[in-house]
């Protein structure tokens, strides 16, 4: 078959099928166009202001990795005046975040940006070896995801940052619509969907400019630039709904392309039908839910993403070939689901009836943002260190 030329410069060879609308393109039309979008994200939803200064969530992982090559490209070439910091949360777990961190240092170095690592440790006393060494695997994600949103704000903060960026894409929103879809959990969409959050009421803002941008994309435009990235999962077990949800939306993409858009924007609209319009979002809270990092890993719960990355790396110079992803894989569905009980007051009513609206105060042991009189990581805390926590883990 002779090769096909690429759709967007009628000149080049293509190298890539694009998995969000099937184009082939050259390896130079796609990482311009996977720019110029993020490009429109940002303008269009005007996510920054000239001069001002900006942390990039960093983990080390190919959506911050990207994040942070993206936002350096189109800062330098669109002239938008951010001063970028890369922020790295190290959450206390060995083989993983240490070896992720590395990562991050080097990218410090190739992208020229400072870089600001906070700890757990230093921050509550405790690192997640040690809390899963408490409570098991079982419901540690939701001690990890609190703790790091609020690690992010905290570290911001000791910097003079008033806006974090983290590189959440258009997979992880659309499962998060979906996961609040099936709780019944209208009013959580709202925070979901949005991409800004914070900044009104909380004083650090936080924002996603690769909110539509599809995961593939992004380990394919991490591919073809050539980025350093980490992409070992986290040693801990992943929450058991969201890898549910994510496999669901990798079966649906396989047979409608546009099925992760569609349901973002479905997600958007029905936020917008919704009495919470995020003014009482609780600062722990990007209305994910009391459910952890929202890093259920391709690899354990749709493995596709797993495989293109591997079939990627066998190839590592793409000059010559057509990138067309396609999986036969079967998701591993997880069938068990990590909840974690809070204590009565701070768990949603499964009754139906009219949705109280939250309203912010501040913790009263730490001083954080919170809707309740402590907040999430403190509430957590509290058990921890009690040592026999009064939130348990339902088995
Ligand atoms: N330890 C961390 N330090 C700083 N930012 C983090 C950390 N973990 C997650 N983030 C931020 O939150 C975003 C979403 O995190 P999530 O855990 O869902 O990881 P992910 O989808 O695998 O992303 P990545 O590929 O960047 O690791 C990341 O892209 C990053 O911006």
């Amino acid at each position: 078959m002779p090769p096909t030329t690429c759709v967007r410069c009628q000149t080049n060879k293509a190298v890539v099928k694009r998995p969000k609308n099937h184009h082939k393109l050259c390896r130079d039309c796609f990482i311009a166009v996977f720019e110029d979008e993020v490009h429109h994200t940002i303008v269009s939803s005007k996510l920054f202001y000239r001069g001002e200064k900006v942390a990039i969530g960093a983990s080390g992982g190919k959506d911050s990795t990207v994040l942070a090559s993206v936002l350096k490209t189109l800062n330098e070439r669109h002239d938008y005046g951010l001063d970028l910091v890369l922020l790295s949360i190290d959450e206390g777990i060995k083989g993983y975040r240490d070896d992720s961190l590395e990562t991050v240092k080097r990218n410090a170095v190739q992208y020229d940006m400072p870089l600001k690592i906070v700890g757990y440790d230093e921050l509550y006393g405790w690192t997640m070896d040690q809390v899963v060494e408490t409570i098991g695997k079982k419901g540690n994600c939701t001690y990890c995801g609190v703790f790091r949103r609020q690690a992010l704000d905290r570290g911001a903060k000791t910097l003079e940052i008033k806006h974090v960026v983290t590189g959440h894409n258009a997979d992880d929103v659309a499962e998060t619509v979906l996961m609040n879809l099936l709780r019944g959990d209208l009013p959580r969409l709202s925070r979901s969907t949005s991409i800004v959050t914070g900044g009104s009421l909380n004083d650090v803002k936080r924002s996603k400019p690769l909110k539509y941008a599809y995961e593939k994309e992004i380990v394919l435009y991490a591919h073809h630039k050539k980025l350093d990235y980490f992409s070992t999962e986290c040693i801990y077990s992943p929450e058991a709904f969201r890898g549910t949800a994510r496999s669901l939306i990798k079966n649906l993409e396989k047979v409608r392309p546009s099925a992760i858009l569609d349901i973002v924007r479905s997600g958007e609209d029905m936020a917008r039908l919704t009495p919470d319009k995020g003014q009482g979002a609780c600062a722990c809270d990007e209305g994910e839910g009391m459910g952890g990092c929202g890093s259920a890993d391709a690899k354990t719960s749709g493995n596709d993403l797993a495989q293109m990355e591997a079939s990627l790396k066998e190839k590592p110079t793409a000059n010559g070939l057509e990138t067309e992803i396609t999986s036969n894989a079967t998701p591993k569905v997880i069938d068990s689901d990590d909840v974690v009980k809070l204590p009565i007051r701070q768990r949603r009513s499964k009754e139906p009836g009219p949705v109280q609206l939250q309203t912010l105060g501040k913790c009263v042991k730490c001083g954080y943002m919170s809707s309740q009189a402590m907040c999430q990581a403190c509430t957590l805390l509290e058990g921890l260190n009690k040592n026999r926590p009064e939130i348990s883990i339902e088995g």
